[in-house]
Order: structure tokens, then sequence, then C-alpha cells
């Protein structure tokens, strides 16, 4: 059977006798004659069973080392059985040491075959409490995933429309689905709308934003780990890609990921397996793959901070979402759907947009796009009382609405544009806005006195 099983007793005849039973039967058999070294071995291996003594001192009969080393294996691993070995048959010790989570209890002198049913069920229930750990994962994965960001996608744009066309198309395949945008595009939302069109809604879109996952954290995070695979592994738990098997797993800001991870990602979509760290075993993973970035990973290729050949691997399908300025109407019909949502949020009347609030709203470039838009109507909602909102009511960067219009591709626009992106980046932080413009922040500020962001 594949099994570990830990055996502690201080009565060396018990310990031989037990594994010359045991050893031939299961994986891994381990015999200690002293409990000391319970916590460094459970550290370093996923146990099913400890066969635990309850009187390790000569003479004593009290139990009470046997409680104080199942309340230690308990509590560092949750999921291990432990059956105590006892000769003197306390049925008040037994009761209190099932209490305190032990599986069960056998007596000196132990019959084989019973002794073995006795460790084949505490093994089986060791691997379900596992089952359930990791479906307690997979159930708190699922909550995040089904967050109120899960909506449909608003708008009746030509430019949104081929979008839309193009997701429809892809969700009935399987194939990798590269998603480029400005920021608050609606990146995330389009691989959500994948998911939710394809086959493979049953089971989870699992969603990790690559720009946030550390070095260090990269790999437990997305091919998980065993216990005891590094200090603080105290429960094994699965990887996004584990759970996210048979659904969608979707990476977010891709161009974001060093290229030293982006060999180790590659390597786990090539091989459609990972392993745990810590484990031995590499597991099988049938997952959808959807990437978004607002990077232009071309050129990152070209500038070698982005590997070509995990480019080839996730632009099988290439989904270039429109930055809202060249939407057209979809900018008020997203505004009206924020209008009667925070409207409703901070329990105010839905108010109405004047003529020229929507000129304005209809110029205004959105660098930040639909989450700039957004905000802005929240803000507008929270601190104005009227029945009708005018452009004063919007606290819009003015610098920023574009003269030519939507799109504008005129020099100074332009140099507008770069600017207003580069304070975005660095809020309140000039001189790094001004190294990232490559200009001095002398001539940073003068910039932005010429288009009033002062
Ligand atoms: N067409 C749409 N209809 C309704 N809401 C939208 C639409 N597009 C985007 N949003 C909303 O705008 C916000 C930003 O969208 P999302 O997070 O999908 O953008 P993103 O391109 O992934 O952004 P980032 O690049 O910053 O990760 C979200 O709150 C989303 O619900």
């Amino acid at each position: 059977m594949k099994a570990n099983i830990l055996i502690v007793d201080d009565n060396k005849s018990v310990l031989s006798a037990l594994d010359i039973l045991l050893a031939p039967q299961f994986d891994h058999v381990k015999c200690f004659s002293s409990p000391n070294q319970i916590v460094t071995e459970l550290r370093q291996r996923d146990y099913q069973l400890v066969l635990l003594d309850m009187n390790f001192k000569t003479g004593a009969n009290t139990g009470n080392e046997g409680i104080f080393w199942l309340n230690e294996i308990k509590e560092r691993s949750p999921s291990t059985s432990v059956v105590l070995i006892t000769a003197y048959g306390d049925v008040e010790l037994a009761v209190k040491a099932l209490k305190l989570g032990a599986t069960d209890f056998i007596l000196k002198p132990w019959d084989n075959a019973k002794l073995l049913a006795t460790i084949q069920s505490a093994i089986q229930l060791s691997f379900s409490r596992n089952e359930v750990s990791d479906l307690k994962q997979k159930e708190k994965a699922l909550k995040q995933a089904f967050n109120p960001k899960d909506k449909y996608m608003i708008g009746s744009s030509p430019e949104l429309m081929a979008v839309l066309k193009m997701v429809q198309k892809v969700a009935k395949t399987d194939t990798n689905v590269l998603i480029t945008g400005e920021n608050g595009t609606g990146k995330e939302l389009v691989a959500r709308e994948i998911h939710r069109l394809s086959k493979r809604n049953k089971e989870m879109l699992v969603s990790v934003d690559m720009g946030a996952v550390t070095e260090t954290l990269f790999e437990s995070e997305l091919f998980g780990h065993v216990k005891g695979a590094f200090t603080d592994a105290r429960e094994s738990r699965p990887g996004k890609f584990e759970i996210a098997h048979k659904g969608t797993l979707f990476l977010d800001e891709i161009g974001n990921l060093s290229f030293h991870l982006q060999a180790k990602l590659l390597a786990a979509l090539q091989n459609r397996q990972v392993t745990r760290i810590g484990a031995n075993q590499p597991m099988p993973i049938d997952i959808r793959l959807i990437t978004a970035t607002n990077k232009d990973l071309e050129r990152m290729v070209g500038e070698e901070l982005f590997r070509e050949d995990l480019l080839y691997r996730i632009n099988t399908i290439h989904i270039e979402v429109p930055p809202l300025r060249v939407r057209g109407n979809d900018i008020l019909v997203l505004a009206e759907f924020f209008l009667k949502k925070y409207a409703h949020k901070y329990d105010k009347p839905v108010p109405k947009l004047n003529q020229q609030a929507q000129e304005m709203l209809l110029k205004y470039q959105w660098p930040g796009n639909i989450r700039e838009l957004e905000h802005a109507i929240e803000k507008a909602i929270i601190l104005s009382d009227t029945k009708v909102l005018k452009p004063d009511d919007f606290y819009l960067r003015p610098a920023k609405v574009g003269k030519g219009g939507a799109a504008s591709l005129k020099i100074e626009d332009m140099e507008q544009k770069l600017i207003g992106k580069a304070l975005e980046a660095h809020p309140g932080n000039i001189t790094a806005a001004a190294a990232e413009l490559g200009i001095t922040r002398q001539t940073l500020y003068n910039k932005m006195k010429k288009y009033e962001f002062l």
C-alpha cells in the first residue's frame, strides 16, 4: 500500500515486531524509540500514520507523555492519523486521546490481522483528510474567482464587437490566447468571457497576477509544494496549475515575469505537467492558458527581455483590446452603467449627464480606460448631490482632454499623454517620472505647467 508510517515506542521488541509486520506492506516505515525525533521527521515527510506509544518512561502509565506527543503531531500535521499503543487498556485515557484527535487505539499484545485492519482504515482517513484540505483550497480559489468583477462586457462599438466575435470563436477551441491592451481596457473581463463561453466553464478560471508573484514564491504559488519542502510549509498545498486542472489558467501581467522565471513557466507549459516542490512525482495538467499584458512582447523579445519561445507558446491567438477613447459611444453606455451601479451603492437617485458633461466624457482621452471612467463616475456620485451632472462635477485632469478629439496623433498631444502616463506610474515622484521620460526634472516641471498638470 502507498503510505508512510512512523512507529514510536521505547520498547525495542515492540518496534522490531511492528517493523517486520508492516515494512513489507507499506511504502515507507520508519521506527524511533524516542518521541523527540517526531517533529523533525514530520517536517521531512508526509506521514499518513503515526503509531504512538502512550507511556515512554519505564513504569509510567499515566499516558500523559503520549497525550503530549499526540497534540504535537496534530498541531504540526493535522491530516496524519495517530493510532495509540498501550498495554494498559485504560478506557478513560483512550477516550481522552480520541477526543484530542487520535484515530484509534490498540492494546498490547495485539492481533496482527486486527492491527492491519486498524492501520489501513487510519491511513484511508488520512488520505481523505488531505483530499478535503485540497478541496478547501480549491473552494477558496473558487470564491476568489467568483468575485463581483465577474460580469458581462458592456458596450456596442464596432471595436468591442470585433473583440467579442473573436472571443466567441476562440472560446470553442482549447488554444492559448494572449490578450493585450492598455491598463483598464477589460483584458481580464475578456479572459473571463472566453472561459464562460468555453466547454471548460464547469471548472474554474484561476487567475494569477504575475506582477505580484515574488521570485521566491513563484514555484510554490504556481506548482504547489509538499509538506516540509521548506520552512513554513506545514501543509501540502496545490499550486495554481493544479487548481486550474480541467479549467482555465489566466496569467495576468505576463510581461512582468523575470526572464529566469519565464523558462520555468515555459517548461511546465511544454511538458503539460508540474511537480510540487519537494515531491518526486510530476502531475499531468490539463489547462487552457490565457495570458494578458499591457506590454509590447514582440518589442521585449527584440530587447531580450522576453523569451521568444515562450511568446510563441502563449500567443497562438492574439486579441487586442482597444482603448476606451476609440470606442466612441461606449463611453456613454458605460457611464450610464456605472451611474446606476454607484447611485445604487451609495443609495442616491440615479443622476443624468447634461450635454456638456457627455461631450467632455467623449473628448477625454481616458489613459486609465474603463477603470478610470468607473472611478470618475463613482467620485462624481459621492461628491455631488444634483440630479443632473455637469462637467464641473467630474474631477478629470484638464490637461488630458484631447484637443483634437479621440486618438490624436499630434506631437504635443502625444507628449502630454506620455507625461500623464509617467506621472501616473510614479505618483508623487517627479524625479522618477522625469528619469523615465529621459528629461530633467526642470524640463518636466516646465512641461507640467504647460499642459496644466500643476
Ligand atoms: N466592457 C466592460 N463592461 C463593463 N465593465 C468593464 C468593461 N471593461 C472593463 N470593465 C471594468 O473595468 C475594470 C478594469 O477591467 P479589467 O481589470 O478587466 O482590465 P485589465 O485590462 O485587465 O486591466 P489591467 O491591465 O490594469 O489588469 C474592471 O472593474 C472591469 O470590470
